[in-house]
């Protein structure tokens, strides 16, 4: 498979591993979290997450998802403690989600698939760069939060209402003072595992934070992220859905909660 690995048949998850034998390391993910087998830590630390607006610079089509970038070159947003030492700035939002309602999340809770799972991505200061940081194993700490159906969510209507600009695989456009708080739930109990990006290159560089509660998203929005596509402007349209990865294996991991 060339580097133009997708969610096809042909160059979806399975294949992977042909192009990045990491797809079958020590520390993948996602995983399915079993909470009965999460061990509570009393030593974890309630979240910090410091948003600021005005560091919101553009949404974008990546071919994979559609994500929103932010400027990173101050600690104007950041996440700190939690189950992370030191200073991690956000870089980026983005999610996974499937073609139906039942099915789309990365992670699953005791097997149940959620309809989309957000992930805030965010890297560890001590390195020099995002890219820098994405090689080390503290280098990333991403917080995901699972999208459950139900009341119209008004903060999701806001990144919706830019998808007209952005429609196919490359596209871009600014996108300016969106607060990502306003996308997390309003209990911030979380699980946290050491594993890895979901998609190649898939590096064993991330603390997984990964919240209990998830927020509303309606039937009718979930519709619109699914007139995205995978394709590029005049080839053959290809609808951006089912673009996640499932479950892999926990390899003698353990998950811990921050709650009882
Ligand atoms: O940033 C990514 N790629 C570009 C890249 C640039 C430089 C070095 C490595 C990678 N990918 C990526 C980053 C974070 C997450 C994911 C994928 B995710 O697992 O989907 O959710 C969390
Ligand atoms: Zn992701």
């Amino acid at each position: 498979m060339s580097h133009a690995w997708g969610y096809a048949a042909n160059n979806g998850p399975d294949k992977w591993a042909d192009s990045f034998p990491i797809a079958n390391g020590p520390r993948q993910s996602p995983i399915d979290i079993v909470p009965g087998e999460a061990s509570y830590d009393a030593e974890l630390k309630p979240l910090v997450l410091k948003y600021d607006p005005s560091t919101c610079l553009e949404i974008l089509n990546n071919g994979h998802s559609f994500q929103v970038t932010f400027v990173d070159d101050t600690d104007s947003s950041t996440l700190k403690d939690g189950p992370i030492s030191g200073t991690y700035r956000l870089k980026q939002f983005h999610f996974h989600w499937g073609a139906s309602d039942d099915k789309g999340s990365e992670h699953t809770v005791a097997g149940t698939k959620y309809p989309a799972e957000l992930h805030l991505v965010h890297w560890n200061t001590k390195y020099e760069s995002f890219g820098k940081a994405a090689s080390q194993p503290d280098g990333l700490a991403v917080v995901g939060v699972f999208l459950k159906i139900g009341a119209k969510n008004a903060s999701l209507q806001k990144l919706i209402d830019a998808f007209e600009s952005i429609k196919t695989q490359g596209r871009q456009s600014s996108f300016a003072n969106f607060n990502p708080a306003t996308l997390l739930p309003g209990c911030l109990d979380y699980w946290t595992y050491d594993g890895s990006l979901t998609t190649p290159p898939l590096l064993e560089s991330v603390t997984w934070i990964v919240c209990k509660e998830p927020i509303s998203v309606s039937s009718e929005q979930m519709g619109k992220f699914r007139s995205l596509l995978f394709s590029a402007e005049g080839e053959a349209e290809s609808c951006m859905v089912d673009n996640y990865r499932p479950p892999q294996p926990l390899k003698g991991r353990s998950v811990r909660a921050s709650f009882k």
